[in-house]
């Protein structure tokens, strides 16, 4: 068994009536990039402040490395708010550098990681700047190095993609990587499925403040229906109808596209279909990751995005 990282135990919280998590559970191993997806008002910003402690759950515990997480775990943590938090009226190097040394490093190496990370996150050029003189995508960059200047031990970022140019996902996406190359548990929430599916080890996928599914998209394909896409051009309309267990989903021009139920052989639907003719096409269609998720939310999307 790997060693354990940053693990979120039966969690729940409750805002008055409002139950914003209900047992959330999940862990982030060492050196992985783990992404947290759910429909607005999920409970992912909850979680995120919980494991950071600005926030008390009600009932379950954080851990990392084993222990519950306390005041000295939490100045290794690298947080990204999703209100972001950076004083608009500060100098960007003026502010890392404090915020390192809040964090506890010394004034020298404060300052030479403030060199690097903005460097490397492309805002040198700003170090002088007020935040507040920004562009919106800057401060968030400037945000992400308020987050690694401190050379965090765990990373808990809270979209740290939104409102980013694509150059900036790439850098993000890159520096992502590498902390988690390191050993550092990474956790980040998103909307951006198609990044998450592209960049994260394992997936979670909350709805209404449980975690319904997590794995490797893999792990989240391998529960869902088969599907298949057909190119049989000479088939008549209907040639897939009557195979037991067999659903046709629907066809553009020569392909067919059919799910198997239990039991369905996708053998019988490659003969049926070489009975009509050439197949020129016989293929599984993987679902992406914004298809398992609408299958896992959609259910009860109205009472979520009604909080
Ligand atoms: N301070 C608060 N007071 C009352 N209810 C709250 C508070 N903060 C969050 N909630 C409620 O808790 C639930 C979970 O919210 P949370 O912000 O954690 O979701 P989220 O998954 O981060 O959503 P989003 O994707 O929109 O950022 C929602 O029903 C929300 O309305």
């Amino acid at each position: 068994m790997s060693e354990p990282g940053l693990e979120i135990d039966a969690v729940s919280k409750r805002y008055g009536a409002v139950v914003a998590l209900e047992k959330m559970t999940f862990d982030v191993r060492p050196g992985e990039l783990f992404g947290f997806v759910g429909s607005n008002g999920a409970g992912k910003t909850t979680t995120m402040r919980i494991a950071l402690g600005v926030l008390s759950a009600d009932a379950g515990e954080v851990r990392y490395a084993g222990e519950p997480v306390n005041y000295e775990t939490r100045r290794h943590i690298g947080y990204m708010p999703e209100e972001r938090g950076l004083y608009p009226k500060m100098k960007v190097g003026e502010q890392l550098t404090y915020l390192a040394r809040l964090h506890g490093m010394s004034a020298s190496d404060a300052k030479a990681s403030t060199e690097r990370w903005t460097e490397r996150l492309g805002v040198a050029a700003r170090r002088d700047s007020e935040v507040q003189a920004l562009s919106l995508g800057n401060q968030q960059r400037v945000q992400l190095a308020a987050a690694l200047v401190h050379e965090p031990r765990i990373l808990v970022l809270d979209e740290p993609f939104s409102g980013l140019d694509p150059v900036a996902v790439d850098v993000m996406s890159a520096v992502l990587r590498e902390k988690a190359a390191t050993g550092v548990p990474v956790v980040f929430s998103s909307h951006q499925l198609d990044l998450v599916e592209r960049l994260c080890d394992r997936i979670g996928i909350v709805r209404s403040g449980r975690m319904e599914a997590c794995g490797s998209v893999a792990e989240l394909r391998s529960g869902g229906a088969v599907r298949l896409l057909v190119d049989a051009p000479e088939a008549a309309d209907g040639w897939a109808a009557g195979l037991p267990g067999v659903t046709v989903l629907g066809r553009e021009g020569a392909v067919t596209e059919v799910e198997l139920g239990d039991g369905a052989d996708d053998q019988a639907v490659l003969r049926a279909a070489l009975a009509t003719g050439p197949v020129r096409e016989f293929s599984r269609k993987l679902p992406s990751l914004t298809d398992l998720f609408r299958s896992v939310v959609s259910e009860h999307q109205t009472q979520e995005t009604a909080a």
